[in-house]
């Protein structure tokens, strides 16, 4: 499902002495199907702008259009509860919205809402719990028996369940080792590719920008600075730090080979694995 943000502001606390401009005059395409990384510096409104998304806060100026649905400022929207269907939002350590008594009650929270049968929405239920690596034994468990994992894919489980064509995530790998990080954010990619679901990814993570995104957006105070696939973006280190961002670790890694292999690498190197067989192909070729 397509998105078009067009001229978004967005004011917080407006007319009072906290008043707060968090976005200002946003432009962005982002194409059906795509993975898009928003970065930048705390407080640059990266959820801001994510929250806008699904309807959760009411643009100052400008419009969002999801598929056939308008975001409008100065306009009420009735089909909210249609659109929230359509885009699944999973916020930073979704699991403190656990709140029912068994997880499969608290899976099955969002199609009940949507107008399912309780026999439909614990299908539901039953159908999405493989895709989240879940067993069917812990449904009728307690959400707050489930160790921080199993609670975080519960609390995943409960967006994927209405079946979303947009996912918004803001910081879902918050708190997790990277082991946890990883299996997370392979399990956004795999269904991203399984279900062409179009993906928004805030996160502070460079790597994760730089190897999942198709599209790289970057915010800094509010505005939308640069836009492009990450070998674009990363190719302007000195830019990036100005607004207080790295380049990803393998990239700085391998600009440092370049310099003392004196030669040009490819600008997508952003994972370990492509910079570890870059540095063996480099290495061989020096030997041979
Ligand atoms: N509910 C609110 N009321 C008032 N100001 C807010 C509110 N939420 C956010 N802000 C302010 O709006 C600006 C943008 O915040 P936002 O949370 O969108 O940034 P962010 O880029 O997501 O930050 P972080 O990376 O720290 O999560 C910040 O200056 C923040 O203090």
């Amino acid at each position: 499902m397509e998105i078009k943000i067009k001229n978004l502001e967005h004011v917080y606390m407006p007319n009072t002495p906290f008043e707060h401009q968090a976005l200002n005059n946003i432009n962005l395409h982002i194409k059906s199907g795509q993975f898009v990384a928003i970065i930048g510096h705390t407080g640059s409104g990266k959820s801001t702008m994510a929250q806008h998304l699904n309807g959760l806060l009411k643009p100052t100026k400008g419009s969002i259009q999801i598929g056939d649905f308008f975001i409008e400022a100065n306009k009420k929207n009735k089909q909210l509860n249609k659109l929230r269907q359509l885009v699944g939002m999973v916020f930073q350590y979704p699991e403190h919205q656990l709140f029912d008594e068994t997880v499969e009650k608290d899976i099955a929270f969002g199609p009940l809402n949507f107008g399912c049968t309780k026999e439909e929405a614990f299908r539901k239920v039953r159908d999405i719990l493989p895709l989240v690596k879940l067993d069917q034994e812990l449904l009728q468990k307690s959400p707050f028996d489930l160790s921080g994992g199993q609670k975080r894919r519960v609390a995943i489980a409960g967006v994927l369940v209405n079946h979303p064509k947009v996912l918004v995530l803001d910081e879902p790998t918050a708190g997790l080792d990277p082991i946890g990080r990883r299996q997370m954010m392979e399990l956004f990619t795999s269904l991203h590719k399984l279900e062409s679901l179009t993906t928004v990814l805030v996160t502070h993570s460079m790597e994760f920008a730089a190897a999942y995104a198709d599209l790289v957006v970057v915010m800094d105070k509010g505005s939308l600075v640069m836009q492009g696939p990450p070998e674009e973006i990363f190719k302007f280190p000195e830019q990036l730090k100005k607004i207080g961002l790295n380049v990803p670790e393998t990239l700085q890694l391998a600009m440092m080979i370049e310099e003392s292999f004196k030669t040009e690498l490819p600008k997508n190197i952003f994972t370990k694995e492509a910079l570890v067989d870059t540095i063996t192909m480099l290495l061989k070729k020096e030997t041979i």
